[in-house]
């Protein structure tokens, strides 16, 4: 029995510097400080449990998305946790269809960011207390905009299902991991020399799959990926991510000069919007054997939906911060194993490899039942900031074993970090005379 009345809820504004250093940089995102919009759950419940959650920003974004965090608030404070999970669809759909917050949305951009925040914290909450079954795993899922393509039926029965072989495949997670891929070699703002190091590091460390930033200029990108496959040699796999940085023609043509560095995919090729458009290019890269891979924008899974529609994408990136926490990422993996569609999660930024392991590791005991053609994404940064940081072990995830989501932070970090009054940032700011 979930437990307790929320009696606060608090968000706070976390930034790491990371623009300092390059890392994350990609096309688009010259400077990311990657940042979190951190929300604490306090309950009445006596118990000593807090529920922590997470979304992932850049930066000055994180402000406007604490105040939409607190916008938000009302639905949560003095409820109880077992009448929100206990209609926790009922409950996301007020959350998500808040009627004067709905318009900036609706279930997209920075009030969705918002939502799973504080989505994220009340599963922190909930997983601490207690386990669940297919039935209460479906019971969550807001089914409305997705019932062409999935039922709740059609989703009991997937989850039903794959009760066989669960047993062996939590034993199969538990020794092996879940296999990752590595991103931290190749941020678009890293010098040849960087690149090198860092490959030469990842290849030391059993790494053999790698994701190389590119979309900004043609030769650079030929330069790089020249040098990383070099490195890397013809077997291990090579990933590609342009984060939107192209027209649908453009990505076609740039991605069949980058043909001959073998990719297995190339990752957000133009707007995150343009469904057809992503049809178009997976079309006409097929040939080169190249599947296109995108959801780290998706805005909700209306979009997803569409995009397994227009057989749009050949791998789909969830991301356990953007869409509505774990009551969507459960809609998005299902639609997905309809599909037939490999799910290989995003997981840079602030804690959301942390996050993602999770829904990752549950799609592979209980939805997908399959690690063909999967992966999940990994990179090395601020994993030290948190309480219960990933296990990485021979380029896998190892389980994580403490109850909860693997959200809470140190509180010296969230201290040293907070914006613009944290230490860091206060010498930070002085230094720049703001
Ligand atoms: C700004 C972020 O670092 C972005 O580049 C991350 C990303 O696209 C990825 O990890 O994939
Ligand atoms: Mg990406």
């Amino acid at each position: 029995m979930a437990r307790g009345r929320v009696t606060r809820l608090t968000a706070c504004d976390v930034r790491f510097p990371t623009s300092l250093g390059a890392h994350g940089s990609d096309a688009m995102h010259t400077d990311p400080d990657y940042s979190t919009a951190y929300v604490t759950l306090e309950t009445d419940a006596e118990d000593g449990l807090k529920g922590y959650g997470i979304t992932f920003t850049l930066g000055k974004g994180t402000e406007v998305v604490v105040c939409a965090v607190n916008a938000l608030a009302p639905h949560v404070l003095n409820k109880d946790l077992g009448d929100i999970v206990g209609d926790f669809r009922g409950f996301y759909r007020q959350l998500t269809s808040d009627s004067q917050l709905r318009w900036i949305g609706p279930e997209k951009g920075v009030v969705h960011l918002a939502t799973a925040a504080i989505l994220n914290a009340v599963w922190d909450l909930w997983a601490k207390q207690e386990g669940k079954d297919p039935r209460t795993l479906s019971s969550c899922i807001d089914f409305r905009y997705i019932s062409d393509v999935l039922t709740e039926e059609e989703a009991c029965e997937i989850l039903q299902k794959n009760q066989a072989g669960k047993k062996e495949r939590e034993a199969q997670m538990l020794t092996q991991g879940y296999p990752a891929y590595t991103t931290s070699c190749a941020w678009l703002g890293y010098s040849d020399d960087r690149l090198k190091q860092l490959c030469t590091e990842a290849l030391k460390g059993g790494w053999t799959r790698f994701k190389v930033k590119v979309g900004a200029d043609m030769q650079d990108d030929v330069r790089r990926c020249g040098l990383i496959r070099d490195m890397i040699g013809p077997e291990k796999t090579l990933m590609m991510d342009a984060n939107q940085r192209w027209d649908v023609p453009e990505a076609v043509e740039w991605m069949a000069r980058l043909a001959e560095f073998k990719p297995l995919w190339i990752e957000e090729p133009t707007s995150p919007d343009d469904i057809l458009g992503h049809a178009a290019i997976s079309r006409a890269l097929a040939p080169l054997g190249i599947g296109v891979a995108t959801g780290e924008q998706c805005h909700n899974r209306v979009i997803f939906k569409q995009l397994l529609q227009a057989r749009a994408l050949q791998f789909l990136q969830i991301d356990s911060c953007r869409l509505g926490s774990v009551n969507e990422n459960l809609s998005v993996l299902l639609m997905a194993k309809k599909f037939g569609i490999p799910v290989c999660p995003h997981a840079g930024g602030v804690g959301l490899c942390e996050l993602v392991q999770h829904l990752i590791i549950f799609d592979f005991i209980s939805v997908s039942a399959s690690l063909e053609n999967r992966m999940c994404e990994y990179v090395d940064h601020l994993h030290e900031h948190f309480k219960y940081p990933v296990l990485i072990q021979k380029a896998c995830y190892l389980p994580p074993k403490d109850a909860g989501y693997s959200t809470e932070m140190k509180e010296e970090s969230v201290k040293k970090y907070q914006y613009p009054d944290g230490d860091v940032w206060r010498k930070l700011l002085a230094a720049q005379g703001k």
